[in-house]
């Protein structure tokens, strides 16, 4: 590492040195996280964007008594490594290492947990106005991204912030057209125009040669304004929101950055600050890709992402998008709708072939359920694309537009389970029992690829509202049946058949059931459906087995588990019953089977949790001795 990021050991050493050497700073920041990420994988296009804008606010704000939010948190590495995690950027997202997002137990400086995005405005207004409450001055800076931007949560908070003349609060609106995918939508339409023309060029020169005289601060506030207001139009958006707006500015230009923001500085009330960089800036192949580049696996910066040798297991997300193609073909009611995830949900192909009936509405969960069901109203079949985690996002939407309506939306729902280096804001852990819950819902959990095709196919026939829940990666590795064929809806079925204990699998895990029991000699449900639960099928096997076990990828509260025992009670069959899942408390950041197997959901793991419970009704030629594994 070259010298001068090594002495900066936190921004209170960033602000030590000459403004003339911050350029140098950056240079070596930027070849550092490209040398790092490019060993652990990660997010790396935002972050190459942030470089100089990181080095800016931590220069001139008095970090962490200054409050920086960033907003979805993916781009905040440079943010770590000069607030004193350098050395430990070999950890990122590894198990025990650097989380890839702020986490406010790692550091007193990330002062706000994040990872979905367009949070940061709420949380640095709540931040700005409990500073006036309790009479301490510091200032709370939101840095959110274009794409973030887009959504209501982050509207929400202008509006709210707005009136509050007197707060410090800064907005930084990092501007790198950019979302994962091109950005969508009228703002970004928006931004474009405020962008367009002379205006960019002139601001460029705004901070190299105004800000450079240094005025009196607050003559120079005001020609910033006036200079800002004057040339780009009557008033911005963000002005009729109660922001003072400044900008464009070169988000990579250090020499514009840095006083501009010193004078913002000087400023009350809310501001408002543009900047505009370039995702994926100083690493030509991320520039020229910055979707390939977003979140990068290992990779030789000198060569770049190469296509691996041997081909990949297919994934979930591949098998969706290859349904979501044929089943369009079939059917042309069918329209595709994803809240900013083209990539993420397999949808590049659909959108390549399907252009009409392809929707991507941006990073609003929300309006994509209440979208979906305005189409659904219309007689279309709308497939909604969407992560376990952010469908959170649109609960309500979920129950109010969709299920109370009884509206054929099927919900593709991605990342169901443990995701690995995201880590606990990705992890899909609450689907089942944030789903079950509601009347009119149904929640399928294919065990492998080809059950994911055919239960999609099940969920489209529904008259209802269908949830189909599978996990990031590769399966089982069962290939997918050609064609367009179904499962019978609300049906398992019998997978082996022994004797005491009978596991009743739903989704994945079925595979490590079915080696555990091959152990222990039990019988294995693989139960397809969460909800409606193939009452039959339990009872039946509740009549003949001593003990059961419920195994499933997502939290044990609630979810399918809870879902059987219900079914028991109601029915007065009185039978023990292990629930394994996901325990209730957070999953680290990590590889996936290590996570798996930490929460007992290998095929170890099951069969150890059954010994313990139900040692006693186990065949006695079972192996002697099974100890709980322990994970490293
Ligand atoms: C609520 C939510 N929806 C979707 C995502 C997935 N996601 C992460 S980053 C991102 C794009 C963000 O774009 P922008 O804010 O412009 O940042 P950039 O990646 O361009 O730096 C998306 C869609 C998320 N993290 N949170
Ligand atoms: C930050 C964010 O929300 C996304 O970039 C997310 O990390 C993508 O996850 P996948 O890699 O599972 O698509
Ligand atoms: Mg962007």
């Amino acid at each position: 590492m070259t010298s001068l990021l090594a002495s900066i050991n936190s921004p209170a050493d960033l602000r030590r040195l000459p403004r003339a050497q911050l350029k140098l700073l950056a240079d070596e920041l930027r070849a550092y996280l490209l040398d790092t990420v490019s060993k652990t994988g990660g997010h790396l296009s935002s972050n190459l964007g942030t470089v100089e804008l990181t080095v800016a606010l931590h220069y001139v704000f008095n970090t962490p008594e200054d409050r920086l939010v960033w907003d979805v948190g993916h781009q905040t590495y440079p943010h770590k490594i000069l607030t004193g995690r350098r050395d430990r950027m070999g950890s990122l997202r590894q198990l025990g290492g650097l989380s890839g997002f702020p986490r406010r137990e790692e550091s007193e400086y990330d002062t706000f947990g994040t990872a979905h995005s367009s949070t940061s405005i709420s949380a640095a207004l709540g931040m700005a106005l409990a500073a006036r409450q309790k009479g301490e001055d510091r200032h709370a800076v939101a840095i959110i991204g274009d794409g973030a931007m887009s959504a209501g949560m982050a509207f929400e908070a202008l509006n709210n912030a707005g009136v509050h003349d007197d707060c410090k609060l800064l907005v930084v609106l990092n501007d790198n057209d950019m979302s994962i995918s091109p950005p969508v939508g009228a703002l970004n339409r928006y931004l474009a125009q405020l962008m367009s023309g002379r205006f960019y060029a002139s601001a460029k020169n705004v901070g190299k040669h105004v800000l450079s005289v240094a005025p009196p601060l607050l003559e120079l506030a005001k020609r910033l304004e006036a200079h800002a207001k004057g040339m780009v139009v009557p008033a911005t958006l963000f002005e009729n929101f109660g922001f003072n707006y400044i900008g464009p500015i070169d988000g990579h230009d250090l020499e514009s950055l840095i006083p501009t923001l010193e004078n913002i500085r000087q400023l009350k009330g809310p501001q408002f600050l543009h900047v505009v960089t370039k995702k994926g800036q100083g690493y030509k192949l991320a520039e020229a890709d910055p979707i390939a580049y977003h979140g990068p696996g290992k990779f030789d910066p000198a060569m770049g992402l190469q296509k691996s040798a041997v081909p990949a297991k297919q994934t979930f997300t591949q098998v969706f998008g290859q349904w979501l193609c044929d089943m369009a073909e079939q059917d042309k009611r069918l329209v595709g709708i994803t809240p900013a995830m083209r990539e993420g949900s397999g949808m590049v192909e659909f959108h390549k072939r399907f252009p009409e009936r392809y929707h991507d509405v941006g990073i609003a969960e929300q309006h994509a359920v209440t979208f979906a069901a305005g189409m659904a109203c219309e007689g279309l079949k709308p497939v909604v694309a969407i992560y376990s985690t952010f469908l959170q996002r649109g609960y309500d939407q979920l129950i109010h537009d969709v299920a109370l309506q009884n509206l054929p939306v099927v919900f593709a729902l991605d990342r169901a389970g443990l995701v690995g280096a995201d880590g606990a804001t990705h992890a899909g852990a609450y689907d089942i029992p944030f789903v079950r819950c509601i009347p009119n819902m149904s929640i399928a959990c294919p065990a492998d690829e080809d059950e994911c095709r055919k239960l999609l196919t099940s969920a489209f026939e529904q008259n209802h509202p269908v949830a189909v829940r599978y996990p990031r990666g590769a399966g089982a590795g069962v290939e997918p049946e050609a064609g367009l064929q179904s499962l019978p809806f609300g049906k398992g079925e019998l997978r082996r058949e022994g004797s005491g204990i009978a596991i009743l699998a739903f989704g994945t895990l079925l595979y490590p059931a079915l080696q555990a029991a091959e152990k222990l000699g039990c019988t294995v449900l693989n139960m397809r459906w969460a909800k409606p639960l193939d009452t039959e099928l339990l009872l039946k096997v509740a009549a003949t087995h001593e003990a059961l076990v419920t195994v499933e990828e997502g939290a044990i509260m609630g979810g399918a588990g809870s879902a059987v025992s219900e079914a028991l009670q109601a029915a007065g069959v009185v039978r023990p019953v292990l629930h394994l899942g996901l325990r209730d408390e957070f999953t680290e950041h990590g590889d996936p089977a290590k996570l798996l197997a930490l929460q007992g959901l290998d095929a170890a793991g099951i069969e150890a949790s059954i010994i313990a419970r139900f040692g006693e009704l186990l065949p006695l030629d079972r192996p002697a001795k099974v100890t709980l594994k322990s994970v490293a």
